[in-house]
């Protein structure tokens, strides 16, 4: 396949070069400034038109800002989208959507399968313990902008669908805070190079279920996006999860 990594010379773009290179694809890059990434010649986002005319996918790890402008570009090359940034706000998810009713979308906020796994265990942990109280932590790197995670938000979707009664997030606590039966707790850690952590911890009387999933290596990222960018290349236009590549 001919891919256009967006975001290139990023954290998760250059392991995606990595990962799509290794497995034989023809790969160009797109980032802020040229550069050259594992032997991969990276270009500015204005030559991106260009590179999107003889592409067979694309891929965006970038920020909510530059997607909200690439979104454009890709439907006007009529490119199929894998789209890993996350934080965007209703006019991105918007966009991204409106983006789905002429090109294939497949927009996912974490593309590790064993978040995947997690996603299911969480919704059957939320069913089977409905008057337990529960807490998400998820820690990251010092250098993420968005805050919780993309995941985090996605997990707390999962837990909103099976829970029996609308919960209400609460991000930290401080001072006199007594925690109220409707409440689920969000906590965000930043330190150092950790790669993406997402606890959920359900606790009952004398009790606590911890579902935890940790990403060694943003390889595992890099993995599901090229998967992601191989499937959905043959897919109709449309509105897609990385649920259904697996
Ligand atoms: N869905 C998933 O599985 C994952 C999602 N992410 C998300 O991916 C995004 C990027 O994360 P990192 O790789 O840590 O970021 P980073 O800061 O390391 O890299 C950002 C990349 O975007 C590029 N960029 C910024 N503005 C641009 C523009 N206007 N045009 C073209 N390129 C532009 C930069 O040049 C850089 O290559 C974040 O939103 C993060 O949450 C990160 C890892 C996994
Ligand atoms: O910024 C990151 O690094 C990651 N961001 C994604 C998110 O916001 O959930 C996915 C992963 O946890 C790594």
């Amino acid at each position: 396949m001919n891919l256009v990594v967006i975001g290139a010379t990023g954290r998760t773009g250059s392991e995606i070069v990595a990962e799509a290179s290794g497995r034989g694809h023809d790969v160009v890059g797109v980032a802020t400034s040229a550069d050259t990434v594992e032997d991969v010649r990276v270009y500015p986002d204005d030559e991106l038109p260009r590179l999107l005319e003889d592409a067979d996918a694309a891929i965006d790890f970038t920020v909510p800002a530059a997607t909200r402008e690439h979104v454009e570009r890709v439907v006007e090359a009529g490119v199929p989208y894998v789209v890993g940034t996350t934080g965007f706000g209703e006019a991105g998810l918007d966009a991204l959507r409106g983006a789905s009713k002429s090109i294939p979308v497949l927009k996912a906020s974490n593309f590790a399968r064993g978040v995947q796994a997690l996603l299911r265990l969480v919704e059957a942990g939320v069913e089977a313990l409905p008057e337990y109280d529960i807490e998400l932590t998820e820690t990251h790197h010092s250098g993420k902008r968005d805050a919780p995670s993309g995941t985090a938000n996605t997990i707390l979707d999962v837990v909103d669908s099976a829970a029996r009664s609308k919960l209400d997030r609460t991000h930290g606590r401080e001072g006199e805070h007594k925690r109220e039966k409707s409440e689920v707790g969000v906590h965000v850690r930043r330190a150092g190079t950790v790669r993406g952590e997402h606890e959920l911890l359900l606790a009952g009387n004398d009790e606590v279920l911890t579902l935890t999933h940790r990403a060694e290596s943003r390889r595992v990222f890099a993995a599901g996006a090229v998967d992601a960018a191989e499937w959905l290349a043959d897919a109709d236009a449309g509105w897609y999860a990385f649920g259904d590549v697996l």
